[in-house]
C-alpha cells in the first residue's frame, strides 16, 4: 500500500518569557507515523499530551521546531494553506458551531470551491447538492441556516465543507466527542462509507478508547509529547505493554475485543 502521510521526527518547543526570563516547553518529541489510503491512525493521550499541536503542525497552522511532513512524497512547506487545505482538513468538537450564521449552507460550502477551485457557478451548485447528500442531508438544506439545523446535522455540514474539495486526509480532532451515543455510531458509519467511497484517510484524535477501538486501524498512545506505544490497534489494546497504555485502558474499562467495523 503506498503512503500518504509521512510524519518524520516531529518535535515542538514553545518559547515564553516570565519576568524577563526565557522559557522553553517541549511538547513534542521525535514522533513519526505514516498514513495509508482508506486507513484510521487514532492518536490517543491525556489533556495536554500534546495531541492538538501535532494535528495544528499537520495541518500547517503551527510549524514544527524540528521534522517534516510529506504528503505523497513532497515535503509540506509551513504556510502553504492552498495545498494543505485542499488535502488536509480537519474537524473539531464544536466544528458544527462555527458556522457563520449569516450565511447559509451554500454560501458556507461555497467559499472553498471559489478559493481552491475553478468551477462555475453551476457546477459549485451541483457539487453542493451531491455533498450534501453523501453527508446524508438534502439538497435542499443548501438553502437553511445553520440555527435551523440540530447539532449532529451542524456535525454533518462541517463534515461536507471538509470533504467537498475531494481531500486525502481528514483530521478528526475529538470531532465526535459531543454526540450522543446514538448520533455517533451514525457519524462514524457514514465517516467510514465516506473512508471506502472516497479513500479517505483520518486521524482520529481522541481519548475515548471506545470510540478508538471502534473506528481505527493503527494506534498511537502520546504521553507527555513522546510516542510511548504504536501499533495495530486491537494487539495494542488486547496486549498493551506501556505502563500509560494500561492505566488509560483500566480507566475505561472497555470491552477489548472487538475492533473495527465488527464492533
Ligand atoms: N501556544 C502555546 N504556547 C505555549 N504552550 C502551549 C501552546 N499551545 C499548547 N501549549 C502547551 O502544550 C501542551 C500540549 O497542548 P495540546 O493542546 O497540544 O494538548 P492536548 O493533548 O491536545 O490536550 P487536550 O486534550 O486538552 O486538547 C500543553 O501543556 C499546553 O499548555
Amino acid at each position: 500500500m503506498t503512503c500518504l502521510l509521512d510524519v518524520e521526527q516531529i518535535s515542538k518547543t514553545f518559547d515564553s518569557r516570565v519576568w524577563l526570563k526565557k522559557r522553553s516547553k517541549t511538547v513534542l518529541n521525535d514522533i513519526s507515523f505514516r498514513l495509508n489510503a482508506k486507513e484510521t491512525l487514532a492518536i490517543v493521550g491525556e489533556t495536554g499530551s500534546g495531541k492538538s499541536t501535532l494535528a495544528k503542525i499537520l495541518v500547517g497552522a503551527l510549524s514544527p521546531t524540528t521534522g517534516q511532513v510529506k504528503l505523497n512524497g513532497q515535503v509540506l512547506d509551513h504556510g502553504d494553506f492552498k495545498q494543505r487545505c485542499q488535502h488536509i482538513r480537519m474537524i473539531f468538537q464544536d466544528s458544527g458551531n462555527t458556522l457563520n450564521p449569516s450565511l447559509t449552507i451554500r454560501h458556507t460550502l461555497e467559499e472553498p470551491l471559489k478559493l481552491n477551485t475553478t468551477l462555475d457557478e453551476s457546477k459549485r451548485v451541483k457539487l453542493i447538492r451531491k455533498t450534501l447528500q453523501q453527508v446524508g442531508l438534502l439538497a435542499e438544506h443548501m438553502h437553511f441556516y445553520p440555527h435551523m439545523f440540530s447539532g449532529g446535522q451542524k456535525q454533518r455540514i462541517a463534515l461536507a465543507r471538509a470533504i467537498i474539495l475531494k481531500p486525502q486526509v481528514i483530521i478528526l480532532d475529538e470531532a465526535l466527542a459531543s454526540l450522543d451515543p446514538s448520533l455517533r455510531s451514525q457519524m462514524i458509519n457514514l465517516l467510514l462509507d465516506l473512508q471506502q467511497q472516497m479513500d479517505l484517510a483520518y486521524i482520529l484524535i481522541s481519548q475515548n478508547i471506545g470510540i478508538v477501538k471502534h473506528f481505527s486501524d493503527r494506534v498511537l498512545m502520546l504521553q507527555k509529547g513522546i510516542n510511548v506505544e504504536s501499533g495495530p490497534t486491537l494487539s495494542v489494546f488486547s496486549n498493551p505493554q506501556h505502563k500509560y497504555t494500561k492505566k488509560l485502558l483500566m480507566s475505561q474499562q472497555v470491552n477489548l475485543f472487538k475492533g473495527k467495523k465488527s464492533a
